[in-house]
């Protein structure tokens, strides 16, 4: 898979400039960058070692590092196995939950409301009831601002028409945002996106540059928000995006996130 825009300046050497500012932002998402995509959601792993890269990251001066994801921040924490006394941001449901006090406090006016809460109650009782008596192969995750289709794995004509009658259902409440991801229906009550929360976090760390990594829909917020010079952002997989740069899957993440920490740690020496 080629770049997305012809005659820019190759990945490599965009890596090797954003490692050498002062103050660099790593951002990434989970599902499909660190992790590969497998049918239960509980068994998506990251690849061995990307974990451990981004905690060199984050140990390095002036290295910032934040993994974004539409899991919610309680999952995201179990799955990636960071823990709270790490210097690694966690943001969790598209940017509405994070361990960082400047996000949340930056995405306040994103936040779940008490109407939003018994909008979600009964989302989830209707999501529920449709998929046990008219989907039973389709399954359903629940989160803290989302309940999710999942359709992984079914044959497609069963599952084109299960996330068909979830779009149905939803239409049922308003105020709840549709978001299609890969062979999932997230029906969601937060108004937060992953644009605003990593600008919110780059902004309080003061990043002369950004590198984000994100293979979803929902990414695309975070590659139209960074398009500064010394922004470097990377599609992972195919299909359109505001990306400067594509990366082909999981394994090529692990691969720059290796480079980067290389470049970082020539540029970026610990005192
Ligand atoms: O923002 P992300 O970290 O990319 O999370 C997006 C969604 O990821 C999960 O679903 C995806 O991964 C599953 C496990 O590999 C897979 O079964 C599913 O088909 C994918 O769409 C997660 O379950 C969702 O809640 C996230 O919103």
């Amino acid at each position: 898979m080629g770049p997305v825009v012809k005659d820019q300046e190759p990945l490599s050497d965009a890596v090797a400039r954003a490692a050498s500012v002062q103050s660099l932002l790593v951002a990434t998402d989970y599902d499909g960058v660190l992790a590969p995509l497998v049918a239960d959601p509980m068994q998506a792993t990251p690849l061995p070692g990307t974990i451990d890269t981004l905690r060199a990251l984050a140990a390095l001066p002036g290295v910032h590092v934040a993994v974004v994801s539409g899991r919610d921040l309680e999952t995201l924490r179990t799955l990636t196995g960071i823990g709270e006394e790490e210097p690694l941001v966690l943001i969790g449901s598209h940017g509405a939950e994070s361990s960082s006090a400047a996000v949340r406090e930056a995405m306040e006016a994103a936040a779940v409301t008490p109407d939003d809460e018994v909008t979600l109650a009964g989302l989830r009782s209707d999501i529920e009831a449709l998929v046990s008596e008219h989907h039973p192969e389709a399954n359903v995750e629940h989160k803290s601002a989302a309940v999710v289709v999942h359709v992984r794995g079914i044959p497609r004509e069963a599952g084109d028409a299960a996330i068909a009658d979830a779009r149905r259902v939803a239409l049922d409440h308003p105020g709840v945002k549709v978001l299609k991801g890969k062979s999932v229906l997230e029906l969601s009550v937060s108004h937060a996106d992953k644009g605003s929360a990593v600008t919110a976090l780059g902004r309080h760390v003061g990043a002369a540059a950004r590198l984000y990594l994100g293979d979803d829909v929902t990414d695309e917020d975070a590659f139209t928000r960074m398009r500064r010079p010394e922004d470097v952002t990377v599609k992972v997989g195919t299909g359109s995006t505001a990306a400067r740069y594509r990366v082909d899957d999981e394994q090529a993440v692990a691969e720059l996130l290796t480079q980067l920490h290389q470049s970082c740690a020539a540029a970026h020496p610990a005192s």
